[in-house]
């Protein structure tokens, strides 16, 4: 089965998200992709991936995530968060890597972390 991902990113680590994509762009083109509204729309624009949309995250965007998680719908989360900005929807945020927590997801939550999955990844992929 194709690896299934879920790419988040709040607004300042938007662009770091789209770079990151960038890097891994042949894996991701392979794997089974969900979003939160903004991030995914830059997804689709500038790197032209497939992804599945969901809401923005203040709006209930993480909380779809975190219940496709839940269902056993997702393999792997990175989600770019900005530590230095308050956001409405934090309980929101909480929830989603609670939830990550509680299924042993994996949860990378910033872009070192999120090298180190991704290419762990890519490389069971090609095996
Ligand atoms: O707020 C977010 C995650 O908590 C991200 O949502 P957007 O991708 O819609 O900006």
């Amino acid at each position: 089965m194709k690896p299934r991902l879920a790419l988040i990113a709040h607004d300042k680590k938007k662009d770091d998200m789209i770079t990151l994509a960038g890097e891994y762009l042949d894996f991701l083109k392979g794997c089974t992709l969900s979003a939160t509204g903004t991030t995914g729309g830059r997804l689709i624009n500038e790197l032209g991936l497939a992804v599945d949309r969901k809401h923005s995250g203040p709006v209930g965007g993480d909380l779809q995530i975190g219940a496709m998680l839940v269902e056993g719908g997702i393999d792997c989360v990175i989600f770019l968060r900005d530590p230095m900005t308050p956001q409405p929807h934090e309980p929101d945020i909480n929830a989603l890597v609670r939830a990550c927590d509680v299924h042993n997801i994996p949860c990378a939550t910033n872009v070192s972390t999120a090298r180190l999955v991704l290419s762990q990844l890519a490389a069971s992929n090609q095996a």
